[in-house]
């Protein structure tokens, strides 16, 4: 996951490939909630590793559920058997309504037959969503909810004993939100001695997500009867039964980033999404209906489908969303690619969700300079041509983070492609933790648009380290250039070859079987991190690179680093001869004093004994060679901006080269801003 300030994605260009989907979010919330509840074991398989579960999860555990995981297998839940293994417990439920709306009903219920008092509450925007339309119902089964903020929202107190009215219909708003129904239909066969029977008041908005919730109860034992989507019958008898396993299907909402991805950007081979398909569960695979409607190409089988560009530009919709709420966001960002303006009506549920929707994007989607309209349930967005660079602010939602990914495309529209910044990226934690690299994954760009920041320098100079912490906050890749130096030199010398000759030398370059895999770095299987690290490694990295074949030789896998979502590279001639066209180039120097003291330190710190004196001279015996040599010499770029670190800490450097990389980047005036 990019725990980072900001991601910026460059211009993207195509997209194909497979992709593996993470467990729905809707679907792993309801089966922990009934394993909970069940007597004895259920095994959940697939389930979904967010910020969502995890708040569920952790507030099974404070009930008394058990939870067990299989290494790399199914999570085991041993419920409590609809008995309170706990009396008082306070929940934090982050900004989960999956899990605030069920476990309000299912504890307002068990402390009202047990006794009890619970407190459940999130962080300050769940404090905003409304809850009183769940609120009002349970108190009008007998149960007591205390608002301990402001009347109809969370925190709530839900406390007991008290007596259920149970003969009445309850009564629950089905217009603002499903997640009120779905709460007392997963809740109310807790007590079920007689039928109960529910009322929706209003329209019922989401109807595929009670589909899930009914679906689901079967799978427990429960069998809701139905009349039409007014009224609901959990029949008297009704108790929880574990299925013993079950599994969690791919997240349909989640699928629809890359359903749109293949209309958008599959022009040759489809991108595949495994893990939902026509035998899903979940509504919002009914997005891929409205991305046919838009010109996409959908082969469907039971748990997968395959998403090509069909017509293009997209074709402009107009669509009552009422159906895939959730997914619904994704067409509007597709609209910016049609043929003319696209309508979504009926997504009122989107102002009470982790943020206001209809104004999140409205908002960020003027940034990119679109024309778009609102209305209280509705949304029209015309087609950009003219695209403007901007910082997209995600409000803590993934899906705003998720859909504006869809923004870098725009080059396949206009002929002044940008890149597009999504703030707080790691919101995507939500749903869906790895987003982000599994876009990368599926998704290609011109190598000219991918970012790279050279830094060039003398030994020791620290250009290793600033390459890893500036990297680092930017989630972009690194090349440690002199490795690839360092591993030719130990290679050479294990075959025998002299590190003179050229040709030889620079045979064994072209065929170095080398692998980087999380800080370490190995040739085939042999892991030479350190024996890299050593000076006399240093020594003949140097002898080598002097050889003008064994640069060309070394040449193609130094460009192969400039990968999604941008690069770092450190060496000697990163910014002169590799990557010419990086747009921030940095020359690295320190005094020869200073480098050699740095040097000292670091082998010292490894156990490796030194001598300051000694390594002084090595570092400038190496830099003459460097400098001297006719090859690709170590030189500043013309362009490079200079920065003697001497003096600096390495925050202190790494902060400024930000600062330059700031300002070669079009995001004016909006760098975290939002
Ligand atoms: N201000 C600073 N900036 C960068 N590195 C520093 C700084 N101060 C101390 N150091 C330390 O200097 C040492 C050498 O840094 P590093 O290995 O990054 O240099 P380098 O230029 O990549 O060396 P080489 O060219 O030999 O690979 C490290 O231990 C690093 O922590
Ligand atoms: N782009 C580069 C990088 C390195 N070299 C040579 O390799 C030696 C070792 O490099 P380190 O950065 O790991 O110390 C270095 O002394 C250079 O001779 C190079 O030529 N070009």
């Amino acid at each position: 996951m990019f725990k980072i300030p900001f991601l910026d994605l460059p211009p993207l260009r195509a997209a194909a490939g497979t992709v593996r989907l993470p467990g729905s979010k809707s679907i792993s919330n309801r089966v922990l909630l009934l394993a909970g509840l069940s007597e004895g074991q259920t095994l959940v398989h697939d389930l979904l590793d967010s910020d969502d579960t995890a708040v569920m999860l952790a507030s099974l555990k404070q009930l008394g559920c058990v939870l067990e995981q299989v290494e790399g297998g199914p999570l085991k839940v041993t419920g409590i058997g609809a008995k309170l293994q706990t009396n008082a417990a306070k929940l934090f439920l982050g900004n989960a309504g999956t899990a605030m709306r069920p476990l309000t009903a299912a504890l307002a219920l068990l402390a009202a037959t047990q006794g009890g008092e619970f407190e459940l509450s999130g962080v300050a925007r769940m404090h905003e969503r409304p809850i009183g339309d769940l609120v009002d119902a349970l108190r009008g089964l007998g149960c007591e909810v205390a608002c301990l903020g402001n009347e109809g929202y969370p925190p709530l107190r839900l406390s007991g004993p008290s007596e259920l009215k149970l003969s009445e219909p309850v009564r629950v708003r089905g217009d603002v939100s499903s997640q009120f129904l779905t709460a007392l239909l997963l809740a109310l066969p807790l007590v079920a001695e007689q039928d109960i029977h529910i009322d929706v008041v209003g329209e019922l908005i989401s109807k595929p997500y009670i589909h899930i919730t009914l679906e689901l109860l079967k799978r427990f034992g429960i069998e809701v009867k139905r009349e039409g989507w007014q009224r609901f019958t959990i029949p008297a008898g009704s108790r929880y039964r574990s299925p013993g396993e079950i599994h969690v299907e791919g997240d349909a909402s989640s699928a629809s980033y890359f359903v749109a991805l293949g209309a958008i950007a599959a022009t040759g081979q489809p991108i595949r999404i495994e893990g939902v398909g026509s035998a899903s569960l979940q509504g919002d695979v009914r997005f891929v209906e409205a991305a046919e409607a838009m010109g996409a190409v959908v082969r469907a089988e039971a748990n997968a489908v395959e998403v090509k560009r069909g017509a293009w530009p997209l074709r402009a919709l107009d669509l009552d969303c009422n159906h895939i709420p959730d997914a619904a966001m994704t067409l509007a960002v597709m609209a910016l690619y049609a043929d003319g303006p696209s309508t979504l009506r009926n997504i009122a549920s989107w102002r009470v969700k982790e943020t206001d929707r209809i104004v999140a994007m409205a908002t960020e989607l003027r940034k990119l300079g679109a024309q778009v309209e609102e209305g209280p349930d509705w949304l029209r967005v015309h087609p950009l041509r003219d695209w403007q660079p901007a910082a997209i602010h995600t409000y803590d939602d993934h899906r705003v983070a998720m859909c504006f990914s869809l923004a870098a495309f725009n080059g396949l529209v206009t002929a002044s492609p940008v890149p597009v910044r999504i703030l707080e990226p790691q919101c995507v934690a939500k749903t869906f933790p790895d987003y982000f690299e599994t876009l990368f994954e599926v998704v290609s760009a011109r190598p000219e648009d991918i970012p790279v920041i050279t830094i060039d320098g003398p030994t020791a100079s620290g250009k290793g380290t600033l390459a890893d912490v500036v990297a680092h906050e930017l989630g972009y890749i690194v090349l440690d250039s002199g490795a690839l130096y360092r591993a030719t030199g130990l290679a050479a010398r294990r075959a025998g070859v002299e590190l003179d000759e050229a040709e030889a030398v620079a045979a064994i370059a072209a065929k170095l079987d080398l692998h980087f895999a999380k800080g370490r770095v190995w040739l085939g299987d042999e892991d030479i991190t350190d024996a890299l690290r050593e000076e006399a490694s240093g020594l003949a990295a140097s002898q080598v690179a002097a050889h003008a074949p064994v640069r060309a030789a070394l040449n193609q896998l130094q460009l192969d680093f400039r990968c999604l979502p941008g690069l770092v590279a450190d060496g000697r001639d990163m910014g002169s001869m590799v990557f010419p066209d990086a747009p921030l180039k940095v020359f690295l120097t320190a005094s020869a004093a200073t480098r050699a003291e740095r040097r000292h330190k670091q082998l010292i710190s490894k156990g490796i004994p030194a001598n300051i004196a000694g390594l002084r001279e090595d570092l400038e015996a190496r830099d003459a060679r460097d400098k001297g040599r006719t090859a690709s010499p170590l030189q500043a770029a013309a362009d490079a901006r200079r920065l003697d670190n001497s003096a600096q800490t390495i925050e202190e450097s790494r902060d400024l080269v930000l600062s330059w990389w700031a300002e070669a980047r079009p995001f004016k005036g909006s760098a975290l801003s939002h």
